[in-house]
């Protein structure tokens, strides 16, 4: 039962953004307390209130969306995963290994010097061969006891070398002998054949993605192509009317933002960006490109509400496909979903608004892209808010933040619209519903740049 002058949930699901902050702020008991920053109010429709009931009580929880996006490019026979080929080394940044790295040659796949200097034999003082033993060259003959050769760092040691004296301990008489002026330890500064591995060691098991230093593991063990798992494909559909692919807005039309943001952020996830396509408001165009693409994601942007023009619902509905999520307890981006269209292919829905877009990227394309690439799931990580949050009642909210020591810092212009946010962000502060304190400690979902930077968002 529901006490005099409280809301249900119903109602409380129908509060656009301003209207929650609005109740927050009235009620003193309701969290979050402390200070808040002055976030940029969200303008235009951001509730529920226009959408049939029924449609609102199919939103998934935000934890949950996630899951099922990882539980459905996993569902089937193998997965919804390709099957792994075989990829030349400078192709290979950014995939995740479908065979383990085993060396092909023993590391070093010779004894070799580690430092220029000679290599001697026996106890000094030494006699010094007239030619010296450079990397790359052939092998010298066998050193006699007292014989040392001129040797460069990574050349092969003769046979019988001792031990290698680097240059700056070593010093010529005048009868061009050469002295150490130091110890000489026996086997210093060689390094043995097979000291790093011997052929068939596993350098590396599957599942590791490839680095540039695993790029260079690979071809100093012998490697020229690692078999991986390929990136999965994405076709983006972007919808809407009203957008210029360049100059400044004007009469009503804006700059596609999404366009030019998505590709390269999809292969930050992992994706090969098949095509990017402008399908602008026509149902028929969209229901063409969804079913004569042969990528394994679509990525639409905008038309998910329930607006004269938004196609996207209508649309799968035509094909026949499954919603496995349709709208998410999550702002900005509740409209967003997920649907399988066939067996092994699949179609996320971002919202138009930008934000809200990204909101829908990491929610919903991140797991699903990332199971299918065969990448490992990120370690969970919190750290404090310096300000609070407020929250809204009953959904989570995904909030741009800096990482400033060891605090997340909330930023303003985190609006449904705006990318303002975003762009100077280091992270998104996952608040769950109701709000965050200061001080609370929050997950935070880091940006592809940001975690780590090795730079596979930008190949
Ligand atoms: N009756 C309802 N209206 C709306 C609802 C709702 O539940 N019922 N939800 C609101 C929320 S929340 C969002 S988010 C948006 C999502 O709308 P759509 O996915 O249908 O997106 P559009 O209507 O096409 O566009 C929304 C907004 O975003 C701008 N946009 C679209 N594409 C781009 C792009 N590529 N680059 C930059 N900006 C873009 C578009 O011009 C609109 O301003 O729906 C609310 N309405
Ligand atoms: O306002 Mo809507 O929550 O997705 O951006």
């Amino acid at each position: 039962m529901t006490a005099p002058g409280a809301r249900t949930d119903e109602e409380a699901e129908d509060l656009d953004v301003e209207e929650v902050l609005a109740l927050v702020k009235e009620n003193p008991g309701a969290p979050p307390g402390g200070p808040v920053p002055a976030h940029a109010p969200h303008h235009g429709h951001q509730g529920t209130s226009h959408r049939p009931a029924e449609h609102r009580h199919r939103a998934t929880p935000w934890p949950e969306a996630r899951t099922t996006a990882e539980r459905a490019a996993r569902s089937g026979s193998r997965g919804a995963r390709r099957a792994p080929v075989s990829v030349p080394l400078d192709a290979a940044l950014g995939l995740t290994l479908a065979a383990p790295l085993t060396a092909l040659t023993d590391l070093p796949s010779f004894d070799t010097s580690a430092m220029d200097g000679w290599a001697v034999a026996g106890p000094g003082p030494w006699s010094v061969r007239a030619e010296g033993a450079l990397a790359g060259h052939a092998e010298q003959e066998p050193l006699t006891d007292g014989e040392a050769v001129r040797i460069a760092t990574g050349a092969r040691v003769p046979p019988d070398t001792t031990a290698v004296l680097r240059t700056e301990h070593g010093r010529s008489d005048d009868k061009d002998r050469l002295h150490a002026t130091g110890e000489v330890v026996h086997g210093q500064d060689i390094r043995p054949r097979g000291q790093e591995c011997r052929t068939g060691d596993q350098l590396l098991p599957v599942g590791t993605l490839v680095t540039p230093a695993v790029i260079g593991l690979a071809a100093a063990a012998g490697y020229d192509a690692l078999t991986a798992v390929p990136r999965p494909r994405v076709d983006v559909l972007v919808l809407g009317d009203e957008l210029l692919t360049e100059g400044l807005p004007h009469d009503g039309l804006i700059r596609d933002a999404l366009g030019p943001m998505l590709p390269p952020w999809l292969r930050a996830l992992g994706a090969e960006v098949t095509a990017v396509r402008r399908i602008g408001d026509d149902a028929e165009a969209l229901h063409r490109a969804v079913t004569t693409s042969d990528a394994d994601v679509l990525v639409t942007t905008g038309g998910t509400a329930a607006g004269p023009v938004d196609h996207v619902h209508p649309t799968l509905r035509r094909i026949g496909a499954e919603l496995l999520v349709d709208g998410v307890k999550v702002r900005p981006g509740h409209p967003m979903l997920l649907a399988r269209i066939s067996e092994r292919r699949f179609l996320v829905g971002l919202p138009g608004n930008p934000l809200a877009a990204v909101s829908g990227l990491l929610t919903l394309a991140e797991p699903l892209l990332r199971v299918l690439a065969a990448r490992p799931a990120p370690d969970p990580y919190a750290l404090p808010l310096r300000d609070g949050v407020h929250g809204h009642p009953y959904d989570t909210r995904l909030v741009p933040v800096v990482l400033r020591g060891d605090e997340a810092v909330p930023l303003h212009y985190n609006g449904p619209a705006m990318l303002r946010g975003i762009a100077a962000a280091d992270a998104l502060a996952v608040v769950p519903p109701g709000g965050a304190r200061p001080g609370r400690e929050t997950e935070l979902l880091d940006l592809p740049w940001a975690a780590g930077g090795i730079g596979v968002c930008f190949t």
